[in-house]
């Protein structure tokens, strides 16, 4: 058996009544599209400074359909179709349209899939931008996910000066088969998931800032980590360099920006100062997305302030960092699936060419709690279900899902353990305070 509460192999989550996907439907994503509103008021100066009257007009129009959007949203009304010009706007439409044939029903917000709706709503926001002439690379996020960024500097001071102590010990003497490496690779690599709790979305935009130090935090939250594939996941990454040595190349599926990106950048450096990996390919969202995610922008804006910060730790890693994008060691990657409605059992038949891009990585790491949702396709799983079950056949290459569970699903657990958790920690399984280091291999 594979679905808690249906048997029904398509059991999707519907924000029905007393549900999560209900309460965030009802209470987060409206609070989210508030604060877009009043940013957007607030901004108005700003925005005729920088965009001119033509932008500050435009401005009110997005805030006027952003109201819009919360009032169709609270009343339950019918999803509409997407008014833009951007290239994915017809696969959107044709989205919507089969949702109703499917359905027989017009897709309504309490009465489609929480995650279709959920993303649909970030997808609404790009709409109103995309509409105006001047503000369509406008970031309605921009500030929080910088203020976000701005209260963690001390965590990230404390840690960036951890990695280029690391960097010294490893460049003078450190072997490859030493002990060490393990504990380096693991430390790392559970600062990065931890990282994870920093999101936006879950918080309705309210600042979470890491202020305590990340390398002491990970070992009281040793128990917290459900599922712990860490030495999997090194031996793939010895597997692979056996097999392409100097080639091997990791996917990186980012989520938020922030002191989470900042703890990916660092678990990236630490797997090429350990030589696990040679090429890393970061993917970021190609708009603003579930408040935040990391776009482009965010990945520049975060090397620039480390580069421009009076502390010597931030400008070196800022310049080390620098000289791999420069060197194509790193790239930054656009792709637009990961803002459409789908989930990632149907990219090889949706986008083969992602596909195909992901399959010539020999990791891929997913960041993440959306990325999770996405990979399981956001259904009632059972929690024993083997996670490779539930990803559906996707698999371009070795999965490590690196993910704080902020949703209600989840998978690959051993027989009980889920219950037992729930006993003492009723929220676990949206809380952020559980964590999962998951492999799949094909
Ligand atoms: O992907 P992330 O940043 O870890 O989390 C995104 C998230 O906060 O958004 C949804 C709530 O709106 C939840 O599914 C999830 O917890
Ligand atoms: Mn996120």
């Amino acid at each position: 058996m594979q679905l808690r509460s249906s048997n029904v192999a398509t059991a999707s989550k519907v924000p029905t009544l007393q549900s999560f996907a209900y309460k965030t439907v009802k209470d987060r994503l409206p609070v989210i599209l508030t604060k877009v509103i009043d940013l957007l008021f607030r901004e108005r100066n700003n925005i005729a400074n920088i965009y001119g009257e033509v932008g500050k007009e435009e401005g009110k129009e997005v805030t006027g359909k952003c109201s819009m959007l919360r009032n169709e949203m609270q009343t339950n009304k019918p999803l509409k179709l997407l008014e833009g010009k951007r290239s994915d706007v017809i696969i959107w439409n044709d989205y919507l349209r089969k949702q109703t044939e499917e359905m027989k029903k017009e897709p309504r917000w309490f009465e489609a899939a929480w995650l279709y709706v959920e993303c649909y709503m970030y997808r609404r926001i790009q709409d109103a931008f995309d509409l105006t002439s001047k503000l369509q690379d406008f970031d309605p996020f921009k500030n929080s996910k910088e203020m976000a960024f701005q209260s963690s500097l001390d965590a990230a001071l404390y840690f960036g000066k951890h990695i280029l102590t690391t960097i010294e010990q490893l460049q003078q003497k450190l072997h490859k088969d030493s002990p060490e490496v393990f504990e380096h690779f693991q430390l790392f690599l559970q600062v990065s998931l931890w990282g994870n709790k920093c999101d936006l979305s879950i918080s309705a935009g309210q600042n979470v800032a890491q202020k305590e130090s990340p390398v002491e935090q990970i070992h009281k939250l040793q128990d917290q980590i459900l599922v712990n594939d860490t030495r999997k996941l090194l031996e793939i990454l010895h597997q692979a360099n056996h097999d392409n040595p100097n080639k091997v190349t990791l996917s990186l599926v980012l989520d938020n920006a922030g002191f989470e990106l900042f703890t990916d950048l660092c678990l990236v450096e630490i797997l090429q100062q350990l030589e696990l990996v040679t090429f890393v390919n970061f993917y970021v969202k190609d708009m603003p997305w579930y408040v935040s995610d990391a776009t482009e922008q965010d990945f520049l804006w975060i090397l620039e302030v480390l580069g421009k910060s009076e502390h010597q730790s931030f400008q070196e890693l800022s310049k080390i960092w620098i000289e791999k994008l420069q060197q194509k060691l790193w790239t930054i990657e656009k792709e637009k699936y990961w803002t459409l409605p789908f989930d990632y059992s149907v990219m090889e038949e949706m986008d083969p060419a992602l596909y195909a891009k992901l399959s010539a990585s020999q990791v891929i790491i997913f960041k993440g709690d959306l990325n999770y949702r996405k990979l399981t396709g956001d259904r009632q799983w059972d929690f024993e279900t083997p996670f490779q079950t539930s990803l559906q056949g996707f698999l371009p290459a070795p999965i490590c899902a690196l993910r704080t569970l902020k949703a209600d699903t989840v998978t690959g657990l051993s027989p009980g353990q889920g219950e037992s958790i729930a006993k003492s920690f009723p929220d676990w399984m949206i809380s952020g305070d559980f964590g999962l280091i998951q492999i799949a291999t094909p």
